[in-house]
């Protein structure tokens, strides 16, 4: 199944727009970054987009039934689930539903999320877990118990996770009650078709039987090809932005008919109003105002700067919005190789507000996400080479963070205020050598749409608007940072951590295509700097991929330190790391080698 022009699926290839995003300046980098964007709307190639017939329909399948659990929430639930960013994007996602209902229809919460690796993975990530579709299952079928209706939506963006594919199998086992969606962003004959140990499936085998059930109406497969990432394999860019508009259009329509119900009566075209919301996150995510692009070169040179000289990136937010922060954080360390101390999250009222089934993870001070924590344990130490980055909304004035603001800047770390719109200034932000980024969306441009929506959901909509604006432009700096750090090389990340089964692949693909060696050897180089030796023992030449993986993750640099054994002639594990202590950014190390 698991055929393409070129061996690779759409989500693991290489976007030819980023190609040179390594030597770009950080002006370059947003508009490559932002062309990339434009695919999840424009599509890609001659496959299935977001605007074709097949797509609509799935969607229009997907909003009635969620309708059908928002008007009779007994018994019934929605739930969206996911690994990594996916994960995440559904736990955002389902929060914030639950709070509508809560707040604007007085109505109980409905929808729940799962993410592979518990609720400690919300916020560092633990992808081995994602192998695993037995448990994916076991939590799912927790999960319905007790429920009469069920509507299921499983996130995995390369149509890869073994999570998933367990917890859709069991959705076909019990299609009584549950509708299964699968959302992802390649062609189904694209799904992944390796083995999965202690499994006599693969997602390529389930998602086909889930490919029967929508024929006969039982399921919906929500996959539009939006193009290789801008980062290759990155799914947390364009992949997280496309699931959060699917879910947020989903919701908004399925919001609409249920509040019309109670007023107007029922809405006849819903297949218009998918529509003109995909349209009006279409035109939003092109706008790309002059001065929006200027600030944010800035913000990124001066992310970089702190990357590079070892200071760190803090996000401080509130509420949703901040909550972006720690999800563009989360994913650092295993896309860039990064520590989980470079870049982070934090909110107001930390845990207590999240919202998470199991509340308080108790990870210590160097995990704690509470802006509390960062006064106490962060701010004595900032200093200019750390970049501090506040998102905030106009209606935020008077939160903890404003407090922050004047502690912070009489530190020297470079202070930025993402915020939506220029109705107030701050003048602590402003003052002094600190930058300033405003992001402004706006809105006059897009009002129009809005007005056939009731004023409540106008609001929802509008604020979902912005996090899709905040996710991209923070997915921006933390990407352009580690690219300015030197983390990658062309668009490829070669310090990726290998810490699961897809990712142990990519990395081998990844030699592959920049070394040009066969996947024999690029994989006995991996297999020796997972184990740091120059001599595999059997067991570990012929160990089953988990046991890789498991000691991949514990080993900093596996990528780099292959790159360099493959580069130079009888290389040893030793001299790799010597070379690597010398010239730390891997591009640079690379460079100087290749010209030996
Ligand atoms: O199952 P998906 O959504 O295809 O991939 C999920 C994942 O493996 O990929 C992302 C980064 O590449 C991570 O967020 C996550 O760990």
């Amino acid at each position: 199944m698991e055929a393409s022009s070129n061996g690779l699926r759409i989500t693991e290839r290489s976007n030819p727009v980023t190609q040179n995003i390594d030597t770009s300046a950080p002006q370059d980098i947003i508009n490559q970054i932002s062309q990339c964007e434009q695919e999840i709307f424009q599509g890609w190639k001659e496959y299935e987009n977001i605007f074709s017939e097949r797509i609509l329909q799935s969607l229009d399948q997907v909003v009635d039934r969620a309708t059908e659990i928002i008007t009779n929430p007994e018994k019934s639930c929605i739930v969206m689930s996911g690994c990594g960013t996916s994960g995440r994007l559904a736990f955002f996602v389902s929060r914030d539903i639950n709070k509508f209902l809560q707040r604007e229809l007085g109505q109980i919460p409905c929808c729940d999320y799962l993410i592979a690796g518990g609720d400690v993975a919300l916020l560092k990530s633990t992808e081995a877990q994602e192998d695993d579709p037995i448990l994916g299952s076991a939590i799912l079928d927790q999960l319905c118990a007790g429920k009469d209706k069920v509507l299921y939506i499983g996130i995995t963006c390369g149509l890869s996770a073994a999570y998933i594919a367990g917890q859709i199998d069991y959705c076909l086992h019990h299609l009584d009650k549950v509708f299964p969606v699968l959302i992802g962003f390649n062609p189904l004959n694209q799904a992944r078709d390796h083995p999965i140990e202690k499994w006599d499936q693969t997602c390529a085998s389930v998602f086909s039987k889930l490919n029967e059930a929508q024929s006969v109406g039982k399921a919906a497969i929500l996959n539009p090809v939006i193009g290789p990432e801008p980062i290759t394999g990155s799914s947390r860019m364009k992949g997280g932005t496309a699931t959060k508009v699917l879910l947020d259009i989903i919701f908004q329509v399925s919001l609409y008919r249920v509040i019309s119900s109670k007023t107007e009566g029922a809405v006849h075209n819903v297949r218009g109003i998918i529509k003109v919301l995909l349209e009006l996150y279409f035109k939003v995510m092109q706008s790309r105002p002059r001065e929006w692009q200027l600030e944010l070169a800035d913000v990124i040179t001066a992310a970089g700067k702190s990357l590079n000289n070892d200071g760190h990136i803090y996000y401080l937010g509130k509420d949703q919005l901040g909550m972006l922060g720690l999800i563009d954080a989360s994913e650092c360390p295993p896309t860039f190789g990064s520590d989980f101390q470079d870049v982070r999250g934090f909110i107001q009222g930390g845990f207590s507000v999240w919202g998470n089934h199991e509340g308080d993870l108790g990870l210590g001070s160097k995990h704690d996400i509470d802006i509390q924590s960062f006064k106490k344990n962060i701010l004595p130490q900032l200093s200019d080479r750390d970049s501090i980055i506040l998102i905030c909304s106009s209606k935020d004035q008077g939160n903890d963070i404003d407090s922050l603001c004047e502690d912070i800047q009489k530190t020297s770390a470079v202070m930025v205020c993402v915020e939506d719109e220029r109705t107030f200034q701050k003048s602590a932000v402003i003052d002094g050598s600190n930058l300033e980024l405003y992001l402004q969306i706006p809105w006059t441009q897009f009002e129009e749409p809005l007005g056939i929506f009731p004023p409540q959901l106008q609001k929802q909509i509008r604020k979902n608007l912005l996090q899709i604006c905040v996710k991209r432009t923070l997915n921006m700096i933390s990407t352009a940072a580690h690219v300015l750090k030197g983390k990658v090389y062309q668009n490829y990340m070669i310090d990726l951590t290998l810490s699961n089964n897809k990712l142990f692949h990519r990395g081998i693909s990844i030699m592959v295509k920049l070394l040009g060696v066969t996947e024999d050897l690029a994989t006995v180089a991996i297999l020796r700097a997972i184990y740091s030796t120059d001599h595999l023992t059997e067991g570990q030449r012929d160990g089953p991929i988990s046991q890789h993986i498991a000691s991949a993750s514990r080993t900093p640099k596996v990528l780099p330190v292959t790159i360099l054994l493959l580069s130079i002639e009888n290389c040893t594990i030793e001299e790799a790391l010597q070379t690597l202590a010398k010239y730390p950014a891997i591009r640079t190390a690379f460079h100087t080698l290749s010209k030996v």
